[in-house]
Formats: structure tokens, sequence, C-alpha cells
């Protein structure tokens, strides 16, 4: 079993103990279900941005442990405030250390959240929204094409953007009308190398209507630029600020170089 296949399979266990705890009906009563929601990818294209979706991210399957302290209602509000166009807040817990909490904190801000996820069930776009999220994030490696569409339907029905997230060529039939941006991973799963090529190489068969994101292993303002040449709109970066012990200070460091 691959790493994404021990995440999906752990994830519909948690599933269905959530949904023995709180049903739809629950969720859909929270506060946030009925609120009006942020659009990433209008952010991602505002020029007053840096384009970058700016990540909290505790561990990691690849790296383990990147920050047990940071707090979440800190670093987020830092991000925000210097110009992240989104952030992106894992609440995956068992191998991402984060939680729904996590994002709770971070919905003070007033940028686009993606909720960082591995989805595979409604129950989860309803939990999102509920949380208070704006965009959901699908990975093609863990749908079938038609799982995408039905998925990114139901999110949209809700109000909620789609970030489609590939890993190369033979994934590019996942794109539908039904998702708002597509982004490249450039981790390879298998091996955890990162390769921004990745993202080059693919950049050039993608919609050019939807705003691309480019994902994973990006360390270096000089990377931004050449990414931006290349096409790409949004810029997701968790670890170059995570591994810092404060991604603060790392975020505002790295903007005054774009
Ligand atoms: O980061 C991992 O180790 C990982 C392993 C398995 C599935 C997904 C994984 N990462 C999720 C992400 O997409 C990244 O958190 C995100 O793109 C930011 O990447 P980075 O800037 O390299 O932290």
């Amino acid at each position: 079993m691959n790493i994404l296949d021990t995440i999906v399979a752990r994830k519909k266990e948690e599933i269905a103990e959530r949904k023995a705890l709180r049903t739809v009906a629950d969720l859909e009563k929270e506060p946030f279900f009925e609120r009006t929601t942020l659009s990433l990818s209008q952010s991602l294209v505002n020029p007053e941005r840096t384009g970058i979706i700016a990540e909290f991210k505790r561990k990691s399957p690849s790296k383990g442990i990147i920050n047990g302290q940071a707090s979440v209602e800190d670093v987020t509000a830092t991000y925000a405030r210097l110009g992240a166009s989104g952030l992106s807040v894992l609440t995956d817990t068992d191998f991402f250390g984060g939680s729904n909490a996590d994002l709770l904190l971070a919905r003070q801000q007033q940028v686009p959240i993606l909720r960082k996820d591995f989805m595979v069930d409604e129950y989860q776009v309803v939990e999102a929204k509920a949380i208070g999220a704006d965009v959901i994030l699908l990975i093609a490696a863990c749908l079938t094409p038609e799982r995408v569409q039905s998925l990114a339907a139901f999110a949209k029905s809700l109000k909620l953007e789609v970030l489609l997230e590939i890993h190369d060529e033979s994934e590019l039939v996942h794109i539908c009308n039904e998702v708002d941006m597509v982004g490249v991973n450039n981790r390879n799963l298998k091996t955890f190398e990162v390769d921004i090529n990745t993202s080059l190489r693919l950049i050039g068969k993608m919609p050019a209507h939807k705003p691309a994101v480019a994902e994973s292993g990006i360390s270096d303002p000089e990377t931004i630029k050449t990414l931006k040449q290349a096409g790409f709109k949004g810029f997701l970066i968790g670890e170059n600020f995570m591994k810092q012990p404060d991604p603060s200070i790392a975020f505002a460091d790295f903007v005054k170089h774009l």
C-alpha cells in the first residue's frame, strides 16, 4: 500500500466515526454553515496579494514533526496580514497533526481558506462548510474522474470552491467544469521527492481559464518568479515556513524578496 492508500483507508474509518457522532443535520445547524464564502480563485489573481496559499502544517508523512509549537492563530494572522492570497489548513490529525479546531481558529482571518484534507465523501464537504472553509481539495490520485465531478458539483451547491490536485499527465482527465482551480503537486507520493519541473511540464497541458496552482517543495522566491512566468497564479507553500521556529518571520522575509 502506498501512503495515499493508507491515509484514505484511515480517512474512511474516521468518516464513519464522525458520522456516528454528528449527523449532516447537526453540521447544517453550525453558524458558519450559512456564511458567505470567499473566492480563492479571485484572490489568486488579485495583484495586491502574493499568490501564495500559505499552509499551516504541523507534521507530515514525508518529514515527521515540522513544528510542534507554532500557534495557528498567530501564524495565520501574519500570513493574511502580509499578503497571502489564501490559507491552507490541514485538518487531518493522524498523519498531519491538524484538526477542525485549527481551521476554526484560522477563520478569524478574512482571506479564503482551503480545507486541506483527503476528501472522499460528501460528509466531509458539509463539514468543510460548517467549520468555515471556503475551498476544498480534491486529489485526483484518490478519486475517479466521476467522483471528482460529483464531489465538486456538491461542493459548488454549498458555494465552496474546488481545487483539484493532479500529479502527472494521466490525471489530466480528472479536470472537469466543476473544478475552479487546478493544482500540480510537485511531491511524488511514492518517493516523497519534490521536483518543480512537474509543474513546469504540466502547465501547458492544463486549461488556461482555470487558475493553476503549483504545490509543494517551494522554498525560494526565485522559483515563484519562474512559476509565474510559466503561467501559475497560485503557490501552495507549507514546510518552508513551518519548519522555522517562527513561521511568521519566515513568511515576512520570503515575501520581501518576491
Ligand atoms: O507533505 C507530505 O509529506 C504529504 C504526504 C502525503 C500526501 C500529501 C502530503 N502533503 C500534502 C501537500 O500537498 C503539502 O502539504 C502542500 O503541497 C505543501 O507542501 P510543502 O510546501 O512541501 O510543505
